[in-house]
């Protein structure tokens, strides 16, 4: 029996961001692991036209919990969503919420965060900093609170190349960030953000950081950790491989390139592509729990989840093996031959997003004018050209994280519990998980059916077909426009005929 799971049973828990995608895999590792745990209380918010019970019983009847109904077939009287908006004092929870969370909760998991790289300053800190504080503050008042998990990123120091398993200090103190932001308008904000965010890339990483400060100075007697993921990707093993839910990170990118929409991207093809699995963070994250409210260590310790030290995979590698997988299993419906390249350099890319993303969006669009319809191309070109404009820091950079207390912990479980709550990265095979990764975004999150695949390959067929017809007809329209000019060409021209019969 696992000691872990077994240190679950009996035990309530909070999880906030259990909507996310972090969170739906630590709820149904929780579930399917420890089925006989009290409760799981979910911060949930109301969202897009959904109810609370709607987003719940969604989530419940998805196919990430299929394995979950088998082992805890009551989960939906053991799952407690309650109303709740990080954005608001307090939470916005109910008086009677609160004195349950406050009276019952053992373990907190705070995994809710905004992850957008665009974020104005104002949310970013309301979401990942003063949400932070508020509810080491709730924590603070939880009599058989055993553990408090903030799950952070690897990235929030991503100014530093190498970085150790400790809190760095900010410039600025959080506690004055967050009071500014009070009193602060909206663009004065927007214009002290550069100077706030330094060297960092975005708000991001910036409030990711000063969170990570709040619970250093702000959890008192709390027995508190802090996990740090770094590029978060699909399911390696459970509860099956290849599981995904977001455009987060790769997976957007790879839908991109096996729609033929991106074609090139700059990228230090040597640069460490630290993608972690998001059931690999989870493991790591309940193992933490664990260990934080059962040995109590005397300090707030930080548990890199991060593969570039352990086991190393290079952007190249990983975009050969993406590309692979497409030529196997291609996308429906494709807007061109999947094909895309790194550029390493400004002036390529700036090439490139002319010649291979934004003329050919206007083409397309003059076409779909052409048979009356609206033209839609080069908009959403220009979106995914800003979205890899923020991605492009993270894929030209590379960093070190050094991974000691996440080692330490591997070798404090037992084997029972480093089979069933597996985080040790050196065994992850990059091309198998790559290819389960593509896999998984086309039947996750393109909702695509494997048995599409031969129609795929034949739209991908007419596609190469169009391409050369193109690419022939421009070749012969610049030839003639030549000849009729260049007594070379035409000279060329008449050595050439004879040769080829034309
Ligand atoms: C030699 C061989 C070469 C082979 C090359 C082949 C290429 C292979 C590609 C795959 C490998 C490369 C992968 C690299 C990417 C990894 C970088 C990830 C870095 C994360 C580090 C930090 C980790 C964290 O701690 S949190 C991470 C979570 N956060 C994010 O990932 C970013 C979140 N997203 C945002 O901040 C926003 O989306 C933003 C700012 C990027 C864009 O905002 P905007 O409001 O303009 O757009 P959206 O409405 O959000 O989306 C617009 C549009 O784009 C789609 N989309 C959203 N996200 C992505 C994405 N990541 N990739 C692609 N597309 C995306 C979205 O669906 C929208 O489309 P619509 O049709 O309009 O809905
Ligand atoms: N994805 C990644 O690559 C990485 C993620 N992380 C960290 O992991 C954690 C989870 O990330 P991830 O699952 O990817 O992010 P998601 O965007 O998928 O989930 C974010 C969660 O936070 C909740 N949330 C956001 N705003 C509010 C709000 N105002 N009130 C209540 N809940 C809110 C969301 O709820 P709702 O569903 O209602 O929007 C959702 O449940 C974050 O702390 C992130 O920083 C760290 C490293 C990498």
């Amino acid at each position: 029996m696992s000691m872990i799971a077994a240190f679950y049973s009996n035990k309530s828990i909070l999880i906030t961001g259990a909507t996310g995608f972090l969170g739906k895999v630590l709820m149904e590792k929780l579930f399917r692991t420890s089925p006989h745990l009290k409760v799981i209380y979910i911060l949930v918010r109301p969202k897009s036209g959904q109810t609370l019970q709607e987003r719940v019983f969604q989530i419940l009847n998805s196919k990430l919990f299929e394995k979950v109904k088998e082992v805890c077939p009551n989960v939906h009287e053991k799952i407690r969503p309650i109303s709740a908006d990080l954005n608001q004092r307090d939470f916005a929870i109910s008086k009677e919420d609160v004195q349950e969370l406050l009276s019952c909760t053992n373990i907190i998991f705070h995994c809710a965060a905004t992850v957008r790289f665009d974020a104005h300053l104002r949310e970013a800190v309301q979401l990942n900093v003063t949400a932070t504080q508020q509810l080491l503050l709730m924590a603070s008042q939880m009599p058989k609170l055993e553990a408090f998990i903030h799950i952070s990123t690897a990235f929030s120091n991503c100014n530093l190349s190498h970085i150790d398993e400790v809190i760095y200090p900010c410039p600025v103190e959080p506690r004055k960030i967050i009071d500014s932001m009070e009193w602060l308008d909206d663009s004065i904000i927007e214009e002290i953000t550069p100077k706030l965010i330094g060297d960092r890339p975005n708000t991001y990483t910036y409030t990711k950081a000063l969170g990570e400060i709040v619970v250093q100075q702000e959890s008192g007697n709390l027995n508190v950790a802090i996990v740090r993921p770094s590029i978060v990707g699909a399911t390696w093993q459970e509860p099956f491989p290849g599981w995904v839910d977001n455009l987060n990170g790769p997976s957007g990118l790879i839908i991109a390139t096996g729609k033929g929409f991106l074609r090139s991207i700059k990228a230090t093809p040597t640069a460490v592509a630290d993608v972690i699995p998001v059931d690999t963070v989870v493991n790591l994250t309940i193992a933490v729990g664990w260990y934080t409210a059962v040995h109590r260590p005397k300090s707030t310790l930080i548990y890199h989840s991060t593969s570039g030290n352990l086991n190393p995979c290079n952007w190249y590698k990983m975009g050969l093996q993406v590309l692979a997988t497409i030529e196997k299993i291609p996308f429906e419906s494709a807007f061109r031959r999947p094909n895309a390249d790194f550029t390493t350099n400004n002036f390529t890319t700036h090439y490139w997003n002319t010649v291979s993303h934004r003329v050919p969006a206007i083409i397309y669009d003059f076409y779909l004018r052409l048979t009356g319809r609206k033209p839609r191309m080069l908009k959403l070109m220009n979106r995914l050209l800003k979205t890899i404009s923020m991605l492009e820091y993270f894929i030209n950079h590379s960093w070190e994280w050094s991974t000691n207390n996440t080692e330490m912990l591997l070798s404090e479980l037992s084997p029972e519990d480093q089979r069933v709550f597996n985080f040790d990265v050196r065994q992850l095979n990059w091309l198998e998980y790559i290819e389960n990764y593509v896999l998984g975004v086309k039947k996750y999150l393109l909702k695509e059916d494997l048995a599409g695949i031969p129609k795929a390959k034949q739209h991908l067929r007419r596609l190469r077909n169009i391409h050369y017809l193109f690419n022939t007809a421009l070749f012969l329209i610049i030839w003639r426009l030549l000849i009729a000019r260049s007594q070379m060409a035409r000279n060329v021209w008449f050595f050439i005929c004879p040769l080829f019969k034309l």
